[in-house]
C-alpha cells in the first residue's frame, strides 16, 4: 500500500509499514458488542493469543489498531502524542460535553489550569479535609448490618472529588448530586447509548442537566466567598482568552462535571478493590494494620487527624496501593485517533484510525510481572520499580489526580484498618466493567468495631 509520508512529504511506503493481523467482524458495529459483553480483559486476551500483542479490529464505528506493550503505550501516549488525539465516542462526549470543538485554544488553557489545580504541592494541603470526609463516611459503618463497600467508597470518592473541584463540603445537596451522578455513570456504562426515553442513557442526559444546575449554584457561592484554599474551580474562574473574556458559565459547569466524573467512579472502584484484595490476604492486611496502628499510637490525642508527614510514613501501605492499581487496572485501556499516518516498528497506523492502548494486558502479563495474578505488594518495595505499570496513563495527559487519589487511599486505609475488622458476605466473582471495573453486588461486608473515635 503506497501512502504519503506526512513527515517527508514524499510518496513512499511509510518505510514498509503494514497493517497488523486481525478481524473486522460485522460492518460498522465491528467488535464493539463483543468487547462490551466479554469485558476488556477477556476480549483483548483472546485477540492477543490469536494475533499477537498488536492487532487490528473495528470498534465504535472505526477501524482500530490495538496494542498492548508498555513500549507501544509510551510511543502513542508520550513520544508521539502529537500524532494521536484523545478519542471519546460521541455518546460519551455528549454526556460530558467536555468543550465545544470551536474553542480549542481555551480548551488547552483550561486543561492546563486543571492540571495546575491538582498539583502535588497543593494537593498535600488537602490531607485534613480528606481525613474529615473519610471519618464521616466510615463512622456509620458499624451501624449498618451489611455495608455495601462500593456504595460507601462512592460516597467517599465523590465528596473528596467535589471538595477538590469546587471547594464544597458534604451536605444534603451533595448527597443528592451524588445520586444524580450515579445515573450519569450508569448511562456511560450502558452499551445502548441512544437518547430514547426509558433508557439509562436518556436518564443520564436528564440527570446531567440537574447536576449542571447544582454546579451553577456552587459557582455563584464560590464567587461570593473569599477562600485561601484553592480548588479547581478557582483556577478555571481565573481563565481568560486573548480578549480578556472569562470562561462562559455553561462551559465552566461542564468542565466541573467532566472533572468530577473523571475523579469519582475511578477512585470509588479503586477503593473497593483495595478492600477486596486486603480481605483476601490476611497477612498483608496485618502488615498494613501494624503500620497504621503505629501512626495512630504516635498521635497525642486519639482523635487527631492525619498530616502530610503521616502520609509519607506509610511505605508498606503505599506498596499495597500500587499493587491494587496494577491488579485492578481501573482504566483498562485508552483510546486515541491518529492525526497522520504513523509507522510504529513496522506496524502501519493509518491517519483517522483509532489506536487502543491496553494497559491492563501488560499489567497482568507474565512478560512484565512475575506471578502476575498474585496480589504481592513486595514487588513495589524492590529498588527497581516494575516496568509495565501505567495505571494513570503516560505523557502530557497522564492523570493529574494521581497524587490526590493516593492520599485518599492512604487516609481511607488508615481509618478502615485502625477502626474495623471485616468479613465479606456473599461476594460475587462477576466483574462489571463499565464505566469502571467493579464487583457485581458491590462487595458486601460486615464490620466489627475495634475502637471508638471516628468523628
Ligand atoms: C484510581 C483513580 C484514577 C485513575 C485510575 C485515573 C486514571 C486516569 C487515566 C489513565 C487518565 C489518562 C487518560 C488519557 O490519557 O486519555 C486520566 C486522566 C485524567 N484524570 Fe484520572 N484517574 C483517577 C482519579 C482521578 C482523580 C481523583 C482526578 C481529579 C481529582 C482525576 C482527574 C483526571 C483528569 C482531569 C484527567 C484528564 C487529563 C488530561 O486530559 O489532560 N483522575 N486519569
Amino acid at each position: 500500500r503506497w501512502i504519503k509520508n506526512s513527515n517527508s512529504g514524499q510518496i513512499d511506503r511509510l518505510h514498509g509499514a503494514q497493517l497488523p493481523k486481525g478481524s473486522w467482524s460485522l460492518p460498522w458495529i465491528g467488535e464493539s458488542f463483543t468487547l462490551y459483553s466479554q469485558g476488556p480483559y477477556q476480549f483483548y486476551s483472546q485477540h492477543i493469543a490469536r494475533y499477537g500483542r498488536t492487532f487490528r479490529t473495528h470498534l465504535m464505528g472505526n477501524p482500530t489498531i490495538v496494542t498492548s506493550t508498555p513500549e507501544a503505550a509510551k510511543f502513542v501516549l508520550a513520544t508521539r502524542q502529537k500524532s494521536f488525539l484523545q478519542f471519546l465516542p460521541p455518546s460519551i462526549y455528549r454526556l460530558l460535553n467536555v468543550f465545544p470543538s470551536s474553542e480549542e485554544a481555551m480548551k488547552e488553557k483550561a486543561l492546563k489550569n486543571i492540571h495546575d489545580s491538582l498539583h502535588s504541592e497543593l494537593v498535600r494541603t488537602k490531607v485534613v479535609k480528606v481525613d474529615r470526609i473519610a471519618r464521616w463516611v466510615l463512622s456509620s459503618w458499624d451501624k449498618q448490618p451489611c455495608v455495601v463497600t462500593y456504595q460507601e467508597t462512592k460516597k467517599f470518592a465523590f465528596h473528596v472529588a467535589l471538595e477538590a473541584v469546587t471547594g464544597s463540603g458534604p451536605s444534603p445537596e451533595t448527597i443528592k448530586m451524588m445520586d444524580d451522578f450515579s445515573y450519569i455513570n450508569k448511562g456511560m456504562g450502558t452499551s445502548m447509548q441512544f437518547n430514547i426515553p426509558g433508557t439509562s442513557y436518556h436518564m443520564a442526559l436528564e440527570k446531567r442537566q440537574q447536576v449542571l444546575e447544582l454546579y451553577s449554584s456552587m459557582v455563584k457561592k464560590r464567587r461570593s466567598e473569599k477562600s485561601n484554599e484553592k480548588c479547581s474551580l478557582d483556577f478555571l474562574m481565573k481563565l481568560e482568552d486573548e480578549k480578556g473574556e472569562k470562561l462562559p458559565d455553561d462551559i465552566l459547569q461542564s468542565q466541573l462535571l467532566g472533572l468530577t466524573f473523571g475523579a469519582f467512579d475511578t477512585s470509588a472502584a479503586f477503593f473497593m478493590w483495595l478492600l477486596k484484595f486486603l480481605g483476601e490476604n490476611p497477612q498483608i492486611l496485618q502488615q498494613v494494620k501494624a503500620e497504621q496502628d503505629t501512626i495512630r499510637m504516635g498521635k497525642i490525642s486519639p482523635e487527631d487527624p492525619l498530616s502530610w508527614t503521616d502520609i509519607q510514613n506509610m511505605p508498606y501501605s503505599s506498596a499495597v496501593i500500587q499493587e491494587t492499581l496494577r491488579l485492578a487496572s481501573i482504566v483498562p485501556f485508552l483510546t486515541r485517533k491518529a492525526t497522520e499516518d504513523v509507522n510504529y516498528e513496522g506496524v502501519l497506523i493509518p491517519k483517522g484510525w483509532l489506536v487502543q492502548v491496553c494497559l491492563q494486558n501488560f499489567h497482568v502479563s507474565p512478560e512484565y510481572h512475575k506471578d502476575p495474578l498474585k496480589f504481592d505488594p513486595s514487588r513495589f518495595q524492590a529498588p527497581v520499580k516494575p516496568a509495565g505499570f501505567m495505571p494513570f496513563g503516560n505523557g502530557a495527559k497522564m492523570c493529574p489526580g494521581r497524587e490526590l487519589v493516593k492520599i485518599e487511599a492512604l487516609v481511607f486505609l488508615h481509618y478502615l484498618v485502625t477502626t474495623y475488622s471485616w468479613e465479606s458476605i456473599g461476594s460475587e466473582n462477576i466483574i462489571n466493567y463499565w464505566p469502571s471495573p467493579t464487583i457485581k453486588g458491590g462487595l458486601p461486608i460486615k464490620v466489627s468495631k475495634l475502637r471508638e473515635c471516628l468523628i
